[in-house]
């Protein structure tokens, strides 16, 4: 298993100090940005663009920058989050008419591609593109909000997409996003997830440093041998 990883999603922090928010979850303990960027019209919500994690890096941030693409067509917008300093770039493979070529396309503009699953997408869509990813991202609720309920059946979903990882001999993440709380991140962990995106629960009260230590505590009981 790869060390854990906890990226707290940036869609629930406090957008107008947003480079302060990174700051502070970073120095709390985070060890990625999880950033959420949604088009209005493969989800419907709207955020933020490769203008802002340009300002980011700007603003000093040198931590791994997980863009979480939710952009349909996905294509043309990644070497702009590329430019823009973003480290790993996922997309969802209903945004892409060429799933391959886009996962190509990410790892030729030097960012490291990820596959979205969504709660309804079948974990055969790894079939063929495996190998080429350097991380799986199994959405645990609907994209689109921050602040929605982990959806149970993700349980099962990340045990059989574990398997494939693990058959596959390499070193690709595992992520699950969505609804990842202090209680029930043991059990995500035991189900074979070692990325953990949480927004609500960290951004949602004041103690970020307290809130990260104990996911990492619950994940470390959960899978001994993670830190
Ligand atoms: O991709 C997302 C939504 O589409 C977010 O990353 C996700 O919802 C995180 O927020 P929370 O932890 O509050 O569920
Ligand atoms: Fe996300």
């Amino acid at each position: 298993m790869l060390p854990t990883v906890i990226a707290p999603s940036i869609l629930s922090a406090d957008f107008a100090r947003l480079g302060e928010e990174v700051d502070t979850v970073l120095a709390a303990g985070a060890d990625w940005v999880h950033f959420d960027v949604m088009d209005n019209h493969y989800v419907p919500n709207l955020t933020i663009g490769p203008l802002v994690c340009s300002a980011l890096r700007k603003h000093g941030v040198t931590a791994p920058i997980d863009v979480h693409l939710m952009v349909s067509p996905v294509d043309r917008i990644v070497g702009d989050f590329a430019e823009a300093g973003a480290t790993l770039i996922s997309f969802h493979p209903e945004a892409s008419s060429h799933v391959h070529r886009t996962i190509q396309l990410i790892r030729a503009a030097g960012c490291k591609p990820g596959l979205v699953l969504n709660p309804a997408t079948p974990v055969e869509v790894l079939d063929y593109v495996l190998d080429e990813l350097d991380l799986v991202l199994l959405m645990s609720v609907n994209p689109g909000f921050g602040g929605q309920a982990f959806i149970p059946s993700a349980l099962d979903k990340l045990r059989a997409v574990r398997k494939r990882i693990d058959a596959s001999g390499r070193d690709i993440r595992l992520e699950v996003d969505g609804g990842v709380k202090p209680d029930n991140i043991g059990a995500i962990a035991a189900a074979g997830a070692d990325t953990f995106v949480a927004g609500s629960a960290i951004f949602g009260q004041p103690d970020y440093a307290g809130v990260i230590a104990r996911m990492r505590a619950e994940v470390a009981a959960a899978q001994p041998g993670a830190c």
